[in-house]
């Protein structure tokens, strides 16, 4: 992308959980106002690439400038108060929180005082009609559809730059991942980057303008939806077709 703004540079990166490597020599850019989906296998290390990336584990080697700061390293409190923000696989909302307190949750950090984070209550709100509908409700009896948003709905309220989304659509009906997709572009419209793991390729490559491909902790393919979809290993590995 010409004349685009980088975000998010990863270098070389190497982590896994005590003496078990899972991610090797990763290396990606992320340009601002990108929508990118991390696409791979079961185990292949998607979810460890985004909490290594958001600082939940240490990396054994490699760097991560983000905004032009190093993050290796650093604790995740101050990853997200640089702006990247994930929003886990499982959703991990608080329960026996209403709705309305687990968004509050997403803006501890936040120093911009109250009526800002009245709006961007109001803006999640305004994405997510069903969460203002039921913003007493405690979270723990939402729908999984319901739960997502609520979930993104609190990364939202830290003003992430970039957003980090894992298992956008896992168990979820396909009318209910029809709007979370619809909410991406509208996130990403209005300036937030964002980068979705997404196990199901179709989805990720309808959703996302360029894709990363993980496999076996490596990053096997990369470039834009629209060349991914055309390539044989994905027909081959993920559409279950042969070109
Ligand atoms: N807490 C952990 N301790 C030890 N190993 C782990 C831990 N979490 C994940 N792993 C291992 O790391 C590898 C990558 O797992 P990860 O969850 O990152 O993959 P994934 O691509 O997100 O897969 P999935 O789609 O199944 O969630 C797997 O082999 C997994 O068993």
């Amino acid at each position: 992308m010409s004349g685009a703004t980088r975000l998010l540079s990863v270098q070389g990166l190497g982590a896994g959980y005590g003496d078990i490597a899972v991610l090797n020599d990763i290396s990606f850019d992320i340009d601002v106002g990108d929508l990118v989906a991390l696409i791979g296998s079961n185990g292949a290390g998607k979810s460890t690439l985004l909490r290594t990336l958001s600082g939940v584990i240490k990396p054994s080697v490699g760097k991560v400038q983000f905004n032009g700061e190093e993050l290796c390293g650093v604790a995740p409190e101050h990853i997200v108060a640089a702006g990247l923000i994930h929003v886990p696989e499982g959703r991990r909302l608080f329960a026996g929180l209403s709705v309305v307190d687990n968004l509050l949750v997403g803006a501890y950090l936040r120093r911009d005082g109250k009526a800002a984070i009245r709006r961007s209550i109001d803006e999640v709100y305004s994405l997510f009609p069903r969460l203002a509908e039921r913003r007493h409700q405690d979270a723990a009896t939402l729908s999984g559809g319901e739960q997502q948003m609520c979930a993104i709905g609190r990364g939202l309220m830290a003003n992430p730059r970039l957003l980090l989304i894992d298992e956008l659509s896992l168990g979820l009906a396909p009318r209910v991942v029809d709007e979370l997709i619809a909410a991406m572009h509208r996130i990403n419209a209005r300036g937030t980057t964002l980068l979705v793991v997404e196990q199901d390729v179709e989805v990720a490559l309808s959703l996302a303008r360029h894709g990363l491909v993980l496999d076996q902790g490596s990053i096997r393919l990369s470039g834009e939806s629209s060349s991914l979809r055309q390539h044989p290993l994905i027909h081959a590995a993920y559409l279950g077709e042969v070109l």
